[in-house]
């Protein structure tokens, strides 16, 4: 039953309120100043308070400050309505002018109290799965894996630079989001950019923005994605393709915390945390040419490698667990659940497309099950590889024959998602093994 406490000095209003309120079944404290309502709340818990905005001995919006998990009703008199609107902005749940009608009252009080009841689950729930999942949304038990949530736990609320690496789909970018929302910045904008998604022409002024007429003589100043994250964190996934010259403007950033517009003369200050991640071999790179060593120094100060899923089997029935919960709320669906041997499957795929391919198999299982419950042909995998097979080649194996096997009736973007990886793994991956897609 919810306590409510009312705070309101003429003695008829206050007890006309608390017999409506006890009528509707709820219980019901009085107060007539607010000293007495401060007292009554350090003894009781209330689920809400009512009070007049003008008391004797002060403003009834005090409460709000006084009792802060607890919503605040304000009463006022049509002549101060705008002071009202001031209770509001100091955080009143809501104001309703006096004299009410008693339908009105019950309305809104009723209202208060359920949308308090909902934020106190939602808190409750958060609560739960921060528990469940310290680090947030990322589900692992393995060893790995818990090691790699307890050096998230340390990093998170430093500045650090920290690159993030693993193959494609092993949650780099939900790392890169975990660590920014126990950051200090959780609350500045987090700015992710692909830089393998960006043309390399526009990589530069895309990044670090432009003065007027910086390329033809015509155009906008325009600012770069780098300086929208200042004050919060900027995530470049695939930093091994900038080009050069973006490379030694990403280093004026590190080293300095300036910006160089292309096409200007002078710099500006930014504050921003670097986070960076890629699944290609820096160290080969920069023995190579292609990547700057000193850039690549900075970006290693702190490594947090991902583990492929074949290397932690011991959280696929989790993962699945998880990840089927969401696709059924996406996919409005009832509950459903996973048949041993479709977990079995699981176990013994070997998921070159790491947590992505799960997540893509999990939502196809659940759009094509007919019951409640998912087996092995809803998850539409290819058959297992040896088990005490799963060095790189045969994985490379399993590809090529995949894409050979289907290229000739798939598009690209089928064929990488049946993979469980980006087109642009899809691409890089024909060219490193020299297969690319046949003309027509
Ligand atoms: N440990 C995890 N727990 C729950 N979900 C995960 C986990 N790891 C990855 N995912 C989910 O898998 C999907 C792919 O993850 P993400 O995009 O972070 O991978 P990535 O390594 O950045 O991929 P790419 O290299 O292709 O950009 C996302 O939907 C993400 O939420």
């Amino acid at each position: 039953m919810n306590r409510i406490l009312i705070v309101e000095d003429e003695a008829v209003i206050r007890r006309a309120l608390g017999r409506l309120l006890e009528h509707e079944g709820y219980r019901v404290a009085e107060a007539d100043s607010l000293a007495r309502a401060q007292e009554q709340c350090q003894q009781t818990c209330f689920d809400l308070v009512i009070s007049d905005l003008r008391l004797p001995d002060g403003e009834g919006i005090i409460m709000v400050d006084h009792c802060p998990d607890t919503p605040v009703l304000i009463m006022t008199s049509y002549a101060s309505v705008r002071s009202a609107v001031e209770a509001m902005k100091h955080g009143a749940a809501d104001y309703i002018a006096k004299p009410f009608d008693h339908d009105e009252m019950l309305l809104c009080v009723a209202r208060i109290l359920k949308q308090h009841q909902l934020e106190r689950e939602n808190a409750q729930l958060h609560s739960q799965i921060g528990q469940a999942y310290p680090v947030e949304g990322m589900v692992g038990e393995s060893q790995a894996m818990q090691q790699i949530c307890k050096t998230l736990e340390k990093v998170a609320p430093t500045d650090t630079t920290v690159l993030i690496r693993g193959e494609s789909g092993t949650g780099k970018e939900l790392v890169a989001r975990a660590i920014h929302k126990k950051s200090h910045r959780a609350k500045a904008p987090l700015i992710s950019v692909n830089c393998a998604a960006i043309p390399e022409g526009l990589l530069e002024s895309e990044l670090f923005g432009h003065e007027k007429g910086a390329f033809t003589g015509a155009g906008q100043t325009r600012q770069g994605l780098a300086e929208a994250a200042d004050g919060g964190t900027l995530f470049l996934d695939e930093i091994g393709e900038l080009t050069p010259a973006a490379q030694s403007r990403l280093l004026r950033v590190l080293q300095d915390g300036e910006i160089r517009r292309v096409g200007a003369t002078g710099s500006r200050k930014v504050d921003l945390r670097l986070l960076a991640a890629t699944h290609r071999d820096l160290e080969t790179m920069v023995r190579e040419g292609g990547f700057r060593e000193d850039l690549y120094y900075r970006l290693k100060v702190m490594e947090v490698t991902l583990p492929a899923l074949r290397e932690r089997r011991e959280d696929i029935s989790r993962l699945a667990e998880f990840l089927l919960d969401k696709a059924c709320r996406r996919l409005k669906r009832g509950t459903i659940r996973l048949d041993p041997s479709a977990l079995e499957a699981m176990q013994a795929h070997a998921w070159p497309g790491n947590v992505r391919e799960l997540e893509n198999a999990i939502e196809r299982a659940v759009i094509l099950a007919d019951g409640d419950c998912i087996k092995p042909e809803h998850l539409a995998l290819t058959p297992p590889v040896d088990k005490t097979d799963t060095a790189n080649s045969s994985l490379e194996d399993y590809f090529r024959q995949f894409v050979l096997d289907n290229q000739a009736h798939m598009t690209e973007t089928e064929l990488a998602r049946r993979l469980g990886i980006s087109r642009k793994a899809l691409w890089e991956r024909r060219t490193r093994m020299g297969m690319p897609r046949p003309k027509g």
